[in-house]
């Protein structure tokens, strides 16, 4: 299961689990790299805005110096942060510096907008009144437009989004030339964004589903229909909530900084079955019958990105 990957609209094949490294903090995001690849990721995914890129670049250095892998057998994802969106080229260029990388294998648009990049500050520049300084006359389709010339210049084997709902995929698609190989969203059972999921389908786009344990603690580690699927397979709500995605045909990144927990949720995907999948399928749902969907992630852009829940 480790070793499945799901071919791109680009012809590249991308790993079904990968690392994630937003929160993980530099003097522990190092030592996660190497052990995640030590147990057989092959995935990392990054961005400029975690603001730790240096020590996930170290960590991948590491890994090459003792042969844990080369450089070609690992899938390297970073992001254009919204301070960037007009300056796609320079935001891969300052990632490819600290991560220590010739190229990465995906880009994303990190969110689907522009913060003020002569602002007062280089990723959260924020207005007098708190509030961040936001440019919204600008279209995100230009974001793109720069994204497919990127491609050219070899820094980036591929280029996709994250943060698109179907609204903004949308607006996107007709004056795409090149169709994102990617769209990289939240995803767990209490949000499964299925229109979005379906419309990415159609399109050829690949998910990459983001916080399955719910983020910041795993609140999704405790919910019922989730801890049920666990017990009847003899297994941890971790491996049932990874694998969910698998199941979907998405590729999931599950962060922890925890050597045991790196280990463990890779070594422990399942394969759940139909039974599993109503159970789950039931839960998302109920959830929205009754309006209780959970969105774990979302930033005070004060923006409508076009979710259902959030519009
Ligand atoms: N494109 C985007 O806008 C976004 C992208 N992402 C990407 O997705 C990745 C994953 O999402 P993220 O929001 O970090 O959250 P996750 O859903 O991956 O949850 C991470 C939390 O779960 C804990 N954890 C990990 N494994 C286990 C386990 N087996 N048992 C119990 N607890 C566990 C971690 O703790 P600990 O580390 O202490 O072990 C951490 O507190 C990010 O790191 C980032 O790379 C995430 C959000 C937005
Ligand atoms: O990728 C993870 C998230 O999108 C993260 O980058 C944002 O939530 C950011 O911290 C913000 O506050 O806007």
């Amino acid at each position: 299961m480790a070793t499945k990957t799901y071919k791109l609209n680009n012809g590249l094949d991308i790993p079904a689990i990968g690392l994630g490294t937003w929160q993980s903090a530099p003097g522990a995001v190092r030592q996660a790299v190497v052990e995640a690849l030590r147990a057989g990721y092959r995935l990392i995914d990054c961005a400029y805005c975690y603001g730790n890129e240096d020590e996930v670049g170290q960590g991948l250095a590491d890994a090459f110096s003792q042969g844990i892998v080369k450089r070609e057998e690992v899938f390297v994802v970073t992001k254009v942060w919204a301070t960037y969106t007009t300056r796609c080229a320079l935001g891969l260029e300052k990632s490819l510096k600290s991560l220590g990388l010739e190229y990465v294998d995906l880009l994303l648009v990190h969110w689907p907008l522009l913060m003020n990049p002569e602002g007062n500050d280089d990723r959260f520049p924020k207005l007098p009144n708190g509030e961040r300084d936001i440019i919204r006359s600008h279209n995100h389709v230009d974001t793109w437009k720069q994204m497919e010339q990127l491609l050219a210049l070899g820094k980036t084997k591929g280029i996709g989004v994250s943060n698109y709902s179907k609204r903004y995929l949308e607006q996107l698609l007709p004056h795409a030339t090149v169709i994102p190989a990617v769209n990289q969203i939240e995803n767990h059972p209490a949000l499964p964004q299925q229109e979005i999921v379906d419309l990415c389908k159609e399109k050829g786009i690949h998910i990459m589903a983001y916080s399955p344990l719910g983020s910041t603690g795993g609140p999704m580690l405790t919910a019922e229909p989730v801890v049920q699927v666990a017990e009847k397979h003899g297994a941890k709500p971790a491996a049932v909530l990874l694998s969910y995605h698998l199941a979907r045909g998405s590729t999931v990144i599950a962060k922890s900084v925890t050597p045991e927990r790196i280990r463990e949720n890779i070594d422990t995907l399942l394969e759940l079955d139909a039974e599993d999948m109503q159970k789950l399928n039931d839960y998302s749902a109920q959830l929205t019958r009754e309006g209780k969907l959970q969105r774990f992630v979302y930033p005070p852009f004060g923006v409508d990105f076009g979710f259902p829940d959030k519009s």
